[in-house]
């Protein structure tokens, strides 16, 4: 059988730069497969259905909780965001690596139903810079960023339940950080893998 992809979850206080990060690693490598999570939130300015999210309706949602269609959702921000089952069990099962850029909640959710899976959580420098990052990214209105900022605290008290934290200063770093981590995980895997095969044995290795 096919062995499982590999699940990474990277969750972050919204700001932080975690969609500027995914999407940059993506550049470097296709082989990691970003789910596409629904939503009960509006579009912002360039964003399209099916890409950045599925932009669903309340009642919409409702369905698919009704319909057992999530692996995980959570509100976020006073919306609802999931990640549908759907999307991710059968690239995983064909051996895909996927990666979920979701909140806490859902993060840990996800590690009860996949404890292999490994969570990353991305910190800005400061709360100075937090804000201004979400200030100057121009999308959420005054009342919005302040919500941010006010969930980041609960967010950010999260972090020891992380595997991995990222502090995203410099984009490039952290970004470097961001796929070590990837890189890691499959050098673990793959060496887990090769533990059991017969060449590793005939090298009296086992
Ligand atoms: N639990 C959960 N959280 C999600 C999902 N999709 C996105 N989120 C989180 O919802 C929060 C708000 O996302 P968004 O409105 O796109 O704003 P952003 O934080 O500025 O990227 C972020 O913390 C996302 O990681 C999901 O499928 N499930
Ligand atoms: N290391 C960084 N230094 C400066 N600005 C950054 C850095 N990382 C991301 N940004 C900017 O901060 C803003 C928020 O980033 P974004 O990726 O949208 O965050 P998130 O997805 O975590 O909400 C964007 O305008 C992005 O270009």
């Amino acid at each position: 059988m096919e062995q499982p992809g590999n699940l990474f979850v990277v969750a972050a206080p919204s700001g932080a730069g975690k969609s500027s990060l995914v999407k940059a690693l993506r550049s470097f490598d296709a082989r990691v497969y970003p789910s596409v999570s629904h939503t009960t939130r509006a579009p912002r300015g360039q964003e399209k259905h099916g890409r950045e999210y599925f932009f669903a309706s309340e009642q919409e949602f409702d369905a698919m909780v009704a319909n057992n269609a999530f692996v995980e959702w959570a509100n976020v921000h006073g919306k609802r965001y999931g990640t549908s089952k759907k999307g991710i069990q059968d690239r995983l099962a064909n051996g895909e690596d996927v990666l979920l850029e979701i909140d806490y909640q859902g993060a840990l959710q996800v590690r009860e139903s996949f404890p292999q899976a490994v969570l990353i959580f991305i910190l800005p420098p400061s709360w100075e810079e937090l804000r201004s990052r979400l200030e100057n990214r121009g999308e959420d209105a005054p009342e919005v960023i302040e919500l941010r900022m006010k969930n980041a605290e609960e967010e950010m008290a999260q972090v020891g339940e992380f595997d991995f934290v990222i502090i995203n200063e410099l984009f490039e770093s952290a970004l470097f950080d961001l796929k070590a981590i990837i890189h890691a995980q499959r050098l673990k895997i793959a060496s887990q893998r090769r533990l059991r095969s017969d060449v590793f044995e005939s090298l009296n290795l086992s």
